[in-house]
């Protein structure tokens, strides 16, 4: 079933064409990435689903087509800033917005659930950034929504966070609730998502699994070694699954497709060399992007 379609949708900010014709569609109890750089028109694109912004054209239909309180009533939205008071502590804001639905989830294993069992008295100025994260998250969930839209959903948490909250993520997907998550971290997309849109500059550039993505693009791996002694490079150059051999220092770096690995190792077993500080790599998200795009979408921390 289909729980979210978008068709055509179009938002402009004065002179700043924000989202340029996006189509795409969200299946049931699915997680729908919607993964771009900054800029991209990915908050407006989501804003325009929860019915947050209106579009300047195009359709958009929640849930057979939800409009109003019924639409808010199963629709759970972290946005990126939280305009939370730093006074309010946190079960009174999980209370606050408890408030806003008719089905609310039990507070008290809420913030068990997300971590903050032990804040439940604390102030929201006194929260680390991961636990104002986890609160905001908490306070999509509150109202056991059908569809929880999350927009940067793990920006500012440290690494071990950001795992935990993935699994946390994976827990309230297999509860059967439909996810959207917008993000632009690769690893975070490839590890929770089951289909991505890929937007720029407004526009959807691709929508796919991580996998089909990735497998769009042709160069898919690269072996690194350092050879056990003198190596010529036509020798692996000679393989048809190898598309470029570069040195650097040391190290070969032997990009192909195919069975890479088995057909380097296999050359390098008959030309008597050992491959020491063996390493496959496979493409990423990244540079599936990078192909379809001409552009980098990581930035930093993102790995
Ligand atoms: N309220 C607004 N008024 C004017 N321009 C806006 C407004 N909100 C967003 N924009 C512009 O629209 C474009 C798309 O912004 P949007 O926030 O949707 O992108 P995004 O992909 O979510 O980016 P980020 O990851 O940085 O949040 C950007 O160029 C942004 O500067």
């Amino acid at each position: 079933m289909k729980v979210i379609e978008v068709d055509n949708l179009r938002k402009r900010y004065r002179d700043q064409l924000a989202v340029d014709d996006v189509s795409f569609t969200v299946e049931e109890g699915e997680i729908f990435g919607v993964l771009g750089p900054n800029g991209a028109g990915k908050t407006t694109t989501v804003e325009c689903v929860a019915g947050l912004r209106t579009p300047d054209s195009g359709s958009v239909k929640v849930l057979g087509g939800l409009s109003g309180d019924a639409l808010k009533q199963q629709l759970g939205v972290q946005l990126q800033s939280s305009a939370l008071p730093e006074r309010i502590k946190v079960w009174e804001a999980l209370d606050l917005y408890a408030s806003f639905y008719r089905a609310s989830v039990d507070p008290a294993a809420l913030m068990e659930r997300v971590g903050l069992a032990g804040k439940r008295d604390t102030r929201y100025g006194k929260l680390s950034g991961g636990q104002q994260q986890r609160l905001s998250i908490a306070l999509a969930l509150v109202g056991d929504p059908r569809v929880a839209i999350l927009d940067e959903l793990t920006t500012g948490l440290d690494p071990q966070a950001r795992r935990d909250t993935w699994e946390l993520i994976e827990q309230v997907r297999a509860g059967g609730v439909t996810i959207v998550l917008v993000t632009h971290f690769m690893e975070e997309a490839e590890r929770l998502c089951d289909r991505i849109a890929l937007i720029d500059s407004g526009k959807v550039v691709a929508i796919d699994s991580p996998a089909g993505l990735i497998s769009r693009i042709e160069h898919q791996q690269t072996v690194r070694f350092r050879p056990s002694g003198p190596l010529d490079d036509a020798v692996l150059k000679a393989l048809p699954e190898v598309t470029g051999v570069h040195r650097d220092g040391d190290r070969v770096e032997v990009t192909g497709d195919g069975n890479l690995l088995l057909a380097v190792t296999g050359a390098l077993a008959s030309a008597g060399v050992v491959p020491a500080d063996l390493r496959v790599e496979q493409a990423t998200l990244d540079d599936a992007f990078l192909a379809l795009t001409g552009k980098k979408i990581t930035n930093g921390d993102a790995r």
